[in-house]
C-alpha cells in the first residue's frame, strides 16, 4: 500500500499534440489522504475528455464530461472552423472549459504536455526559459510535433499562469534500445556529436500500453511488466511499431525523426534514402509551405516526405477509415494504401518476432486506425499465423461493443485503447518532486 502526501491536491490538464490532433483530458488527483490499495488504481480521475481533430483541414472539436456532477454542453466533432493550427485549438478548448459548471480553471495546478522530441532528456522537465528553448532546438527533428506542441504551451503559459507547465517526451521510453540497434551505419565521428541516431516516439502510448497489458496478462496468470514481452503497433495518423523486450524498450520503427518506418496519413515512412534527389532537383531549399508552421523551418525534402506523402498523397485523403471504405468499393488507390501499410507492418512484425527469438506474449493493436480498423487487424494477423498468432473473427468484429483498456481479439492478439494523456497525468501525479 502507497500513501500519497496530503498536499497533493487539485486538477492536472492532459495535452496530447498529435500531428493531426490535440487531445485534451483534465483530471482530478484522487482523495490525497487515500492509500493506493494496488497497481490497478489510478491516481486520478478523468472528469473532462475533449479534442480537436483533423486541425489544419475541417477541423472538428468534442468535449464531453466525464464525472457526474460536471456540467457541460456535450459535443462531439462539431465543426470548429476557427480552429488552424494546436495553439487556436487549445484556446478553443479553454473557452469551452469558461461554461462548464463545476470547475474552475484556477485549480489546475499542473499541465503535462506531450513533447514528441526530447532529446536526451530522459524524464519530465518542468518548463522554464532554459528548458523552453532547448525543445524548440529540437523542432527540426519532429517537424509535425514539437513547434505545435511550443505553441500550446505558451497559450498555457499566458492563459494559465499559475499553472506548472511540464513537459512528457515520446522519446524517453526508448532510452533502452541498445546502441547497435540505436545506430546508423553512418561515421559515428560525425553522427554521435550532433546526435544522429535512432530516437523512437509514441513512448507515452508504449508506456501505456506496457502497463495495461501486463496488468491484463497478469489477470491471465502470466508476467509483471519486468517479463513482459510484446510487439506493439501504434498506428494513427504516425505510425510506429515497438519491439519490447522484458519491460523494455528493444527496438521501434521510427528513428531519428517520426518520418522513418511506417507511412502514415501524410508522411513516407522509410524509403531509399536517396530517393528524394531524384523526386525533386530542389530537396535542400526552404519551403514556402513550411513557413506558415510555428517555430519551425524545414526544407523541401521533409516537407515532402513528412507533410505531402502517404495516405493522403496515395489515395487523397487522411482518413485511413475512408480508405477502408473505399477499398471495400473496389477503389484501387485505396487498396493499393491498404495493401502497402500490411506489407510495411509485417516487415516489422517479423524482423521483431525473431529479435525477441519469438518470445512474445501478445501482439497489440492500438492507436486511432489500430484500435478501430477491423479488416486492417484481420488481414495482418492473418499473415501471422505462421508465428502463432490466431484472430478470433467475432472478437475481432466485436471489439466496438467491448468496454476496456484491453480487450483481446485471439490467441496472443490484443487490442489497447491507448491514453497517452492518462501517461503523463499517472506519471504527473506519482512524482514527489512536482509536489513539494
Ligand atoms: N473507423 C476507423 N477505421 C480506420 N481508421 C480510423 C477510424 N477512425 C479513425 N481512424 C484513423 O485514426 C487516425 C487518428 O489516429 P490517432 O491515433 O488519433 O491520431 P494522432 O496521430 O493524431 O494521435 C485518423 O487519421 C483516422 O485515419
Ligand atoms: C510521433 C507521432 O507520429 O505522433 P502522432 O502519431 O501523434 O502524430
Ligand atoms: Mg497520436
Amino acid at each position: 500500500m502507497t500513501e500519497r502526501p496530503a498536499s497533493r491536491k487539485g486538477l492536472i490538464l492532459s495535452l496530447n499534440s498529435g500531428s493531426s490532433s490535440l487531445k485534451i483530458s483534465l483530471y482530478r488527483l484522487e482523495s490525497s489522504s487515500a492509500a493506493v490499495p494496488d497497481s490497478s488504481d489510478e491516481p486520478v480521475t478523468l472528469i473532462i475528455s475533449s479534442s480537436l481533430s483533423s486541425i489544419s483541414r475541417d477541423a472538428t472539436f468534442s468535449f464531453a464530461a466525464v464525472e457526474p456532477g460536471v456540467q457541460v454542453e456535450k459535443l462531439k466533432d462539431e465543426p470548429a472552423p476557427q480552429v488552424k493550427d494546436h495553439a487556436s485549438g487549445f484556446t478553443y478548448f479553454l473557452d469551452h472549459l469558461k461554461r462548464a459548471v463545476g470547475i474552475d480553471r484556477e485549480q489546475i495546478v499542473h499541465v503535462c504536455h506531450r513533447i514528441v522530441h526530447g532529446g536526451d532528456y530522459f524524464k519530465p522537465v518542468v518548463i522554464t526559459k532554459s528548458t523552453y528553448h532547448h525543445i524548440e532546438t529540437l523542432s527540426d527533428l519532429a517537424p509535425l510535433h514539437n513547434g505545435a506542441a511550443l505553441s500550446v504551451i505558451k497559450v498555457c503559459l499566458t492563459e494559465l499562469p499559475h499553472a506548472n507547465s511540464i513537459a512528457y517526451f515520446d522519446t524517453s521510453f526508448h532510452y533502452t534500445i541498445p546502441t547497435h540497434i540505436s545506430s546508423y551505419a553512418i561515421d559515428q565521428k560525425i553522427a554521435r556529436p550532433k546526435g544522429l541516431r535512432k530516437y523512437g516516439f509514441h513512448g507515452l502510448s508504449y508506456a501505456y500500453i506496457l502497463r495495461a497489458v501486463s496488468r491484463h496478462l497478469k489477470k491471465a496468470s502470466l508476467s509483471p511488466i519486468s517479463d513482459t514481452n510484446l510487439i506493439v503497433l501504434h498506428l494513427g495518423s504516425g505510425a510506429s511499431a515497438c519491439a519490447i523486450q522484458k519491460g523494455r524498450s528493444f527496438d521501434t520503427s521510427m528513428g531519428l525523426t517520426p518520418a522513418a518506418g511506417l507511412p502514415g496519413a501524410t508522411r513516407a515512412g522509410t524509403i531509399d534514402p536517396t530517393l528524394i534527389f531524384h523526386y525533386t532537383h530542389d530537396a535542400a531549399k526552404i519551403t514556402h509551405s513550411a513557413i506558415g508552421m510555428r517555430d519551425v523551418g524545414i526544407t523541401e525534402a521533409e516537407d515532402i516526405l513528412n507533410k505531402r506523402s502517404g495516405w493522403n498523397a496515395l489515395t487523397g485523403t487522411t482518413d485511413f477509415g475512408a480508405i477502408i471504405k473505399r477499398r471495400s468499393q473496389g477503389d484501387a488507390d485505396a487498396q493499393l494504401a491498404f495493401d502497402l501499410f500490411v506489407d510495411r507492418i509485417l516487415d516489422f512484425v517479423g524482423a521483431y518476432f525473431l529479435k525477441l527469438s519469438g518470445a512474445v506474449d501478445a501482439l497489440v493493436f492500438s492507436g486511432g486506425i489500430g484500435e478501430r480498423a477491423v479488416d486492417l487487424r484481420k488481414v495482418v494477423v492473418d499473415q501471422c499465423k505462421c508465428l502463432g498468432f490466431v484472430l478470433d473473427d467475432g472478437k475481432n468484429t466485436g471489439v466496438g461493443d467491448v468496454e476496456g483498456e484491453v480487450v483481446e481479439i485471439g490467441d496472443r492478439v490484443l487490442v489497447c485503447r491507448t491514453d497517452e494523456q492518462l501517461e503523463m497525468a499517472r506519471e504527473c501525479a506519482l512524482e514527489d518532486r512536482f509536489w513539494v
